[in-house]
């Protein structure tokens, strides 16, 4: 790429000349990028910024957070709350919706996200990120000031009008689509902006990579426990050829390695807990990286269906992942249907 082009740019042209998106969502993932851009500044500052360890605190979901999880979600929610057009935003580490203060006409967007993603990896100095995705509002009447909903979040994933992620590891990447690919742009920390550096992303079809965590491979289901069996063969087995595993612990970093050399990444359901769907969140984490990864070519299914056409029942449900490369998800979603 000879000339740079900044993430603000890239978000006109998609605006202007390709009509992908009206400017007030464009404002709005402007905001999003510099909220983002700050929590990297935090993130590199780590044991000299205080910003290492527990928060003596739980979430709505009783895990315990870290300072960080709660220092970025404060980072988001300060940065959008008077970013003019969002009607709410939802978040993993809040028990409900944030409503913005009312303001006439309200704000037509719904703003949901994990803060900080990989929570066990901050204080190994290993890559964590931010998850995030927006919804329109349901009805919007522009003249009318009503009062947002849990139920206004309840949309299929497949309704996401911008989602991505933006991974704080050796590089700050921040990976976006708003329904017309999927672009990456590197933060440009002597410049302070986010350069576009790939347009296009696609993930091979085929894969020799898995992810899972294989600690809990006793408590899978049988079709999770064929599948990886079958890799583990490796060349003598059915598969016919070698794989190869990784498994960072933080969505964003696996899924970022999948949109950049295929894979597939599997947080499947399993009988620690056999009455939640799966550990990971639908509306923060499994959606906005299931348009993601479709959006390069690649599939997201919970083993049984499309995870971006479920219909969410609630706003911290959980879900089975199983995504990244199209034939080896279509594998997996296949032995489930065995
Ligand atoms: O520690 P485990 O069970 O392998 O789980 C790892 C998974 O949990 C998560 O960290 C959950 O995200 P949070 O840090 O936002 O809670 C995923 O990013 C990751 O894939
Ligand atoms: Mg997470
Ligand atoms: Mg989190």
């Amino acid at each position: 790429m000879s000339q740079k082009i900044s993430l603000s740019r890239y978000l006109v042209e998609q605006q202007r000349v390709h009509g992908h998106i009206p400017s007030e969502l464009r404002l709005l993932l402007e905001v999003v990028a510099r909220a983002c851009k700050s929590i990297s500044h935090a993130v590199n500052k780590g044991a000299l910024g205080g910003v290492l360890g527990s928060a003596d605190s739980e979430n709505v979901q009783g895990e315990v957070q870290k300072k960080l999880d709660i220092i970025a979600n404060e980072v988001l929610i300060e940065a959008n709350e008077w970013g003019g057009h969002l009607a709410a935003m939802a978040s993993e580490e809040m028990d409900s919706i944030y409503a913005v203060p009312n303001r006439y006409p309200q704000g037509e967007y719904l703003l949901l996200f994990d803060p900080l993603d990989g929570s066990s990896n901050i204080d190994v100095n290993v890559s964590i990120g931010t998850i995030f995705s927006v919804l329109k509002k349901p009805n919007d009447d522009p003249r009318k000031v009503e009062a947002v909903s849990e139920a206004d979040f309840l949309q299929a994933g497949k309704q996401q009008v911008a989602a991505g992620y933006c991974v704080y590891g050796p590089q700050t990447t921040l990976v976006l689509t708003v329904g017309d690919g999927v672009a990456m742009f590197t933060l440009d920390r002597e410049q302070g902006s986010f350069v576009l550096t790939q347009e296009n992303v696609r993930i091979p079809e085929d894969t020799k990579e898995f992810a899972i965590n294989m600690s809990n491979m006793r408590h899978w289901d049988a079709p999770v426990k064929r599948y990886i069996d079958e890799c583990l063969q490796g060349k003598e087995g059915p598969r016919g050829k070698d794989f190869n595993m990784r498994w960072i612990a933080s969505m964003v970093a696996d899924v970022h390695r999948i949109l950049t050399r295929g894979g597939v990444f599997m947080y499947p359901w399993d009988k620690r807990e056999p009455d939640k769907p799966g550990k990971l969140r639908l509306m923060y984490e499994a959606n906005p990286m299931s348009w993601l990864v479709e959006q390069a070519g690649g599939a997201s299914t919970n083993g049984r269906q499309r995870i971006l056409d479920i219909q969410p029942q609630k706003l911290h449900e959980r879900v089975s992942v199983i995504l990244g490369s199209k034939n080896e998800v279509e594998r997996v979603t296949a032995y489930h249907q065995a």
